[in-house]
């Protein structure tokens, strides 16, 4: 599945900081956006992921307009999981629930084998011995990695990660940056990870600069 951006623009009240981004991210493909604070990633990652409807361009996920007169279509919506830069976890649900809860949400029933997927996936950002606790008993590097992993758990087919690395140490942030690049391999899923953090650049597939709202 892939997300394409097309001629996208955003004003914040008078103010245009998005002038005009065309993005195409293809399935398989992890793609590292980077750019200065305030160069228009967040904003750009929010109108891919359905966040925020843009002031102008289109945006498909698939073949399927993500907006339609103006409003986010929850269909195409659907397809994308996003780890925000504040936290994405639900604050009442144990880590482990803040994974099985997608299920829920989606709709699904929760089996063994989904369990000992979202065990495999904690244990993968070295969180199988906090699954108990709760958001609030985590620190800000685990509350990222938390974020990842219920990102991944949804098997989304595009997956968009503000910073995702921006509180870990370089051999963690390594960590999360091979595991959204395995995603994005071997379940042909489409990743978009903003970022500042240069050291896992050699992980992403193709690398894009944004500055001042535009794609360099
Ligand atoms: N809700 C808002 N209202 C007004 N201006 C905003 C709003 N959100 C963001 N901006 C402005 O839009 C510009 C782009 O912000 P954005 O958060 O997209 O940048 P960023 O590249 O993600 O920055 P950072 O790396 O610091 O997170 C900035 O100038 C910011 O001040």
């Amino acid at each position: 599945m892939t997300a394409t951006l097309n001629d996208i623009r955003h004003g914040y009240g008078d103010v245009e900081v998005l002038h005009g981004v065309d993005l195409d991210l293809p399935a398989g493909e992890l793609v590292a956006l980077l750019g200065p604070s305030g160069s228009g990633k967040t904003t750009l990652l929010a109108i891919a992921g359905g966040l925020l409807t843009p002031t102008g361009g289109t945006v498909h996920i698939n073949e399927a307009p993500l907006y339609v007169d103006g409003k986010v279509d929850r269909k195409a919506a659907g397809d994308t999981a996003y780890v925000l830069q504040a936290s994405s976890l639900i604050g009442f649900l144990t880590v482990r629930d803040n994974l099985l809860v997608r299920d829920i949400t989606a709709g699904r029933r929760t089996t063994d084998a989904d369990r000992e997927r979202a065990a495999d996936l904690l244990d993968a950002v070295d969180l199988r011995s906090k699954a108990d606790r709760y958001p609030s008993q985590l620190s800000g590097g685990e509350r990222q990695r938390a974020a990842v992993a219920a990102a991944l758990y949804t098997q989304a087919p595009v997956i968009l990660a503000d910073e995702p690395t921006a509180a870990l140490d370089r051999h963690r942030g390594r960590a999360v940056m091979e595991l959204l690049a395995r995603h994005a391999h071997e379940r042909n899923a489409a990743v978009l990870v903003c970022t500042h953090d240069e050291r896992a650049l050699d992980l992403a597939d193709r690398v894009l600069r944004i500055e001042d709202g535009r794609l360099g």
